[in-house]
């Protein structure tokens, strides 16, 4: 199978439990939730997004033929430091294109594989790190794996009813959003108001990092 890749960049992972991890970012093109055009954000179903997907043309993107030079394109962004390989494969949504045959590829070079989805698909096996972000008024299927990461103030989700879902860690994270500090006030006040959540900050965005 072939693959679309907006950018492939190395950076550090700014969300979620594995936050400050070395890691080869790909970003796959596309999602089934919103188009990416602007002229379509008020009336997609997910409509928050902070990220271009749209093409293969970002810095490290491109049309990619087969697993193994996708998998030796990751490869080639760590670098020679070899230890600890950690890929994020994100988008865009994911799971529209990633395959067992790519997770294999990327095994075989020794990364460990993590995956940023928005549960609306079933996650491909092999993955070593799941995490879901749910989106209100969406069909979550994937509804088990390793981090749950609610952004939030999101109208229609209720946090609550996610509990039960089988994540080993369940993560809000402020909305990016023109008023960001009624975010930041929002997601402390469920993380004060139900234990079982923690705050996750974009820590790149503070930093500076892609
Ligand atoms: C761009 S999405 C790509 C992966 C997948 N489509 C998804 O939504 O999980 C990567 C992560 O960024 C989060 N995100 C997107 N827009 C955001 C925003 N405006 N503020 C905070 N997080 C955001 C998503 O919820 C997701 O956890
Ligand atoms: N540094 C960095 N960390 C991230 N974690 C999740 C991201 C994403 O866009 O999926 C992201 C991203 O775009 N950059
Ligand atoms: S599902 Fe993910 S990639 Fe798609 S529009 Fe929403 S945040 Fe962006
Ligand atoms: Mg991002």
């Amino acid at each position: 199978m072939s693959y679309a890749v907006k950018e492939a960049f190395l950076t550090l992972q700014g969300e979620g439990v594995q936050a400050g991890s070395r890691a080869v970012f790909l970003r796959f093109a596309g999602c089934n939730l919103w188009s990416g055009r602007e002229q379509d954000r008020a009336t997609a179903q997910c409509n928050f997004c902070d990220t271009d997907f749209v093409g293969t043309d970002g810095q490290g993107g491109g049309k990619f033929a087969d697993a193994n030079s996708l998998a030796d394109h990751v490869a080639d962004l760590w670098d020679a430091n070899s230890d600890y390989r950690l890929v994020v494969i994100t988008g865009g949504e994911p799971m529209l294109q990633l395959d067992e045959v790519l997770i294999d590829a990327l095994h075989r070079r020794h990364f460990r594989v993590a995956v940023e989805s928005n549960g609306t698909l079933p996650a491909t096996p092999g993955i070593d790190w799941l995490c879901i972000s749910p989106k209100a008024g969406t069909d979550v299927v994937q509804r088990r794996g390793n981090e749950l990461k609610l952004v939030w103030p999101q109208k229609g989700i209720e946090p609550a009813e996610l509990e039960s879902w089988d994540f080993d860690h369940f993560l809000v994270q402020p909305m990016d959003c023109e008023d960001v500090r009624a975010s930041y006030d929002a997601s402390i006040a469920l993380a004060m108001d139900r234990p079982k959540w923690k705050l996750t900050l974009q820590g790149h965005k503070v930093v500076g990092l892609k």
